[in-house]
């Protein structure tokens, strides 16, 4: 582990980092609702492609990944593709990242799941009914929404790391190979009372960034842009729980 990065990482700075990163989650979010649900996008037999098989969305995910993976965006130990079976090697110079996580960080990526939760969850719940034609901009959206809830989940490799080294003596017998132990990991790394207060937060940003705001302040309230208890919701059921997981994965495999 690379001293000077790890020097400056607490927990404290990596849970404001997870604060920043709910801004762009629900900005992202918001963005999305600005479309109606636009079936098509995701449609894997409407053939919008000629030559491609597959729904317009992965193809818009597909070639954006391949563009930025040239460009060197997956050598981020932050960045994880949707895609890896289909990335090109990066051609631009290396940048040397602080080497904070064990390299088996880089075997970690759980954006399947992420698209499916994100597909078969939580779209259905913001987006409403109805179709606009604006497929593209659709799939672009939904880009910047998956690339930053993977962002934030991928991140648990940080909490990890952290919380391995501030308390090793508390950690290490649960990752020894001959103990594995990933319920007692999970008991270990879950603070509830952390999770009930990043809820609220996440509520209360939701309500304040999807305000609408308009000049004449004799109409009443409006309803804001996205349904705060979903954001809430979100984080509950799928942000939280797939950041543990992430957790826990590191951790089983950090003393490899
Ligand atoms: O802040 C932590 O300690 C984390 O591990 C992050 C996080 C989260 O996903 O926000 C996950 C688990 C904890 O129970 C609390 C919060």
């Amino acid at each position: 582990m690379a001293k000077e990065a790890s020097a400056t990482m607490t927990l404290e700075t990596v849970r404001d980092s997870l604060s920043a990163q709910e801004d762009t989650i629900i900005y992202s979010l918001i963005d999305r609702v600005n479309y109606p649900l636009n079936s098509k996008t995701y449609d894997q037999s409407a053939s919008l492609i000629p030559g491609f098989a597959g729904s317009l969305v992965e193809y818009v995910v597909k070639e954006t990944e391949a563009v930025h993976a040239k460009c060197g965006r997956y050598e981020s130990p932050t960045e994880h593709p949707f895609f890896p079976e289909n990335i090109p090697a990066s051609v631009v110079p290396v940048h040397e990242y602080p080497k904070i996580l064990h390299p088996v960080a880089s075997s970690i990526n759980i954006n399947k799941r992420i698209w499916d939760i994100y597909f078969n969850k939580l779209l259905p719940l913001i987006a409403a009914p109805g179709d606009d034609g604006n497929y593209a901009s659709t799939a672009a959206s939904d880009l910047k929404c998956l690339q930053a809830l993977s962002r934030r989940i991928h991140y648990g490799k940080f909490v990890a790391e952290i919380k391995f080294t501030d308390s090793p003596q508390d950690y290490e017998p649960l990752v020894r190979v001959q103990f594995q132990d990933s319920d007692a990991l999970m008991n270990l790394l879950t603070f509830k009372k952390v999770e009930e207060m990043v809820k609220r937060r996440v509520e209360k940003k939701a309500a304040v960034f999807g305000q609408r705001v308009g000049l004449d302040d004799s109409k009443p309230d409006q309803k804001p842009k996205i349904d705060p208890a979903i954001v809430s919701r979100l984080y509950d059921e799928w942000v939280m729980p797939l950041t543990k997981l992430v957790e826990v994965e590191y951790l089983l495999r950090r003393l490899d």
